[in-house]
């Protein structure tokens, strides 16, 4: 394993497999794939344009709780949980494109967005009141109507490299060709111990999801999934959200993760085909997490998921939590 993929997805070859940022059930016996890393530009956000956005916040916006702990974050580089670089750091950011060695359709895209890229959207987020001052922790956004920010992240997406091939498949008929890319969006808040139960997300999205990790790094578990999904399944007519419900018998039985992926602030994670469809993805209920055998004690995170209705989605009905607005999920 190479080091920027120790880095990324953590160490297969540890005799501790409790320290392992990435675990097994059972050893693996498939070949280690190549990997293929691609490095693109810098960002671009200047300071001058950091110090607009701060003058246009609003003073209630500046003491929201959740926008400050991303304007105080520290800047260590060595701080696994911290924000990415300022820009007097930014010379030196690169944005890195790692696929999942062993989950086909599973990309970390690290880098992406800098501190001000994850301010700004914040800015935005907490200015529409998500989250409801900290009440809730969950919010979805159909259509386009309250995404408008949403254009901007498919650029900056676009422009660093998130959306090309390899690691998102265009082409004919690719999905990162599709129009809109995507048209519905979930904000999730999770404050240290929260997490979101393991789960492939619903058919009635498309294949191709992105998430975005925003504020504060988190370990992020894979499993193989227990009801595997296929983009031909029927979309379902409920919204329920996977932060508080499903397979409540087996998840009373201690399941081991597969996987384990570190999502940075900053980072994109994009799922498509078995990523999408064969494994389910979650977030522990703890407050520390272990990162290279160390405990790493969590912060607030916000997330960002992206995704696309299925046209037959919407003919199914419009369930009232299709509606522009929050879902609380607990
Ligand atoms: O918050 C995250 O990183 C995961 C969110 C997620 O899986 C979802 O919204 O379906
Ligand atoms: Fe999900």
């Amino acid at each position: 394993m190479s080091t920027l993929e120790h880095e990324l997805f953590g160490s297969f070859d540890s005799d501790d497999s409790e320290h392992d940022i990435i675990g097994y059930n059972e050893p693996v016996l498939e070949k280690e794939k190549e990997l293929s890393i691609t490095t693109i530009a810098t960002s671009t956000t200047t300071a001058k344009e950091y110090d607009i956005l701060l003058d246009n916040v609003s003073l209630s916006l500046r003491s929201d709780p959740i926008f400050q702990s991303i304007m105080n974050c520290t800047d260590d580089e060595d701080d696994s949980n911290s924000c990415t670089p300022s820009n007097s750091r930014l010379e030196s950011m690169r944005h890195h494109h790692q696929s999942h060695p062993y989950i086909e359709g599973l990309t970390l895209h690290s880098n992406i967005l800098t501190h001000q890229d994850q301010a700004k959207l914040m800015a935005q987020i907490t200015e529409k009141n998500f989250f409801k001052g900290g009440q809730q922790n969950q919010a979805m956004c159909f259509g386009e109507r309250d995404l408008e920010w949403l254009e901007w992240l498919e650029e900056v997406m676009k422009e660093r490299g998130v959306l090309s091939e390899p690691y998102c498949r265009g082409g004919i008929n690719g999905w990162t060709e599709r129009d809109p890319l995507f048209d519905q969006s979930i904000m999730n808040l999770y404050y240290p111990g929260d997490g979101i139960k393991p789960h492939v997300d619903l058919a009635r999205f498309e294949d191709g999801i992105i998430i975005v990790s925003l504020i504060s790094a988190i370990n992020m578990d894979f499993y193989p999934a227990r009801k595997p999904m296929s983009p031909e399944d029927p979309p379902e007519g409920s919204s329920t959200s996977s932060r508080s419900s499903s397979f409540t018998e087996e998840s009373l039985v201690e399941r081991k993760p597969s996987f384990t992926v570190r999502l940075k602030p900053g980072s994109i994670i994009s799922m498509q085909g078995p990523a999408r469809y064969l494994w389910e993805h979650g977030i522990q209920e703890t407050s520390q997490d272990l990162v290279n055998g160390e405990w790493v004690t969590r912060k607030i995170r916000v997330s960002v998921t992206l995704r696309k209705m299925r046209a037959a989605a919407w003919e199914v009905g419009r369930p009232s939590a299709l509606d522009n607005g929050a879902a609380d999920r607990k």
